[in-house]
C-alpha cells in the first residue's frame, strides 16, 4: 500500500527566495520538497550543494520536528552526481531525509543503500532514461524509492517521455508496496500517463512553481494517482 505524494523541484523555484517559494508550496499541498543536486559532472549543470540545503532546512523544519510551527516538508534529495558515496556524510548533516543516488553513477548500488540507511536516512535508486528497468529487480527489495527518470537529468522544463511508463508498469508489478517516483515534464497533461502507469511519488517543477495557483496542480496530480492507486488496490 502507497500514498499520493507531490514533491515540487525547487530548481524551478525563485532561488532569491526560496524559504518562501517552499512555504507557498508547502501550504499549497505538497508532502515532500525535492531537491536537485548536480555536480556538472554526471550531468551537464550545476545547482545547489549542501550550504543551501542546510538553509533551507533552518526555513522548513523536519516533519518530525514538533516544537516548531514553520511549515514542514520530508526533503527528497536527488543526487545527480558523480561518486555518490562521497557525499552522503554531508547531506545527512545538512538535513536529508532521502538520499537518491543514480545507479549509473556507482558500482557497488547495494553498499551504496546500506551506507545511506546505516545513517538513518531513506535510500533510493534513479534510473536514467537510457537504463533498462531490470538493473533494479534485485536491489528494488532494499530500496525505500526507485526514480525513473521521465527526461534526460540534468535541466528543469523539459518534455515528459511517455515511453518510459512500461518501466514504472514493470515496476509496480514487482513492487506494489515501493514508492516509486517519476521525475521530469510532470504537469497536470502528463500526470495521467504516470498515475495509471502505477507511480505514486510525483516530482514536479515548473508546473507547480510557476502555476497561478499551485494548489489546484497539487491537489490535481494527487486526485489522480489516489484513484489509479484506488483501482489497484493499493491506495493507503
Ligand atoms: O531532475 C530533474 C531534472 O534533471 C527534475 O527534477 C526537473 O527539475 C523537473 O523539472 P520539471 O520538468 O518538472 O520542470
Amino acid at each position: 500500500m502507497v500514498k499520493p505524494i507531490v514533491a515540487p523541484s525547487i530548481l524551478a523555484s525563485d532561488f532569491a527566495n526560496l524559504g518562501c517559494e517552499c512555504h507557498k508550496v508547502i501550504n499549497a499541498g505538497a508532502d515532500w520538497l525535492h531537491i536537485d543536486v548536480m555536480d556538472g559532472h554526471f550531468v551537464p549543470n550545476i545547482t545547489l550543494g549542501q550550504p543551501i540545503v542546510a538553509s533551507l532546512r533552518k526555513a522548513v523544519p523536519r516533519v518530525n520536528d514538533t516544537e516548531s510551527t514553520k511549515p514542514k516538508a520530508f526533503f527528497d534529495c536527488h543526487m545527480m552526481v558523480e561518486e555518490p558515496e562521497k557525499w552522503v556524510a554531508d547531506f545527512v548533516k545538512c538535513g536529508a531525509d532521502q538520499f537518491t543516488f543514480h545507479y549509473e553513477a556507482t558500482k557497488d548500488p547495494l553498499g551504496l543503500v546500506k551506507l545511506i540507511k546505516s545513517h538513518g536516512i531513506k535510500a533510493a535508486c534513479a534510473i536514467k532514461p537510457g537504463t533498462p528497468v531490470d538493473v533494479l529487480y534485485e536491489l528494488g527489495p532494499h530500496l525505500d524509492m526507485a526514480l525513473v527518470m521521465t527526461v534526460e537529468p540534468g535541466f528543469g522544463g523539459q518534455k515528459f517521455m511517455v515511453e518510459m511508463m512500461p518501466k514504472v508498469e514493470a515496476l509496480r508489478a514487482k513492487f506494489p508496496n515501493m514508492n516509486i517516483q517519476v521525475d521530469g515534464g510532470l504537469g497536470k497533461e502528463t500526470i495521467p500517463h504516470a498515475a495509471k502507469a502505477g507511480a505514486n511519488v510525483i516530482v514536479a517543477g515548473t508546473s507547480v512553481f510557476t502555476a497561478a495557483d499551485p494548489a489546484d496542480v497539487i491537489s490535481f496530480m494527487k486526485g489522480q494517482v489516489s484513484e489509479n492507486l484506488a483501482a489497484k488496490g493499493l491506495l493507503d
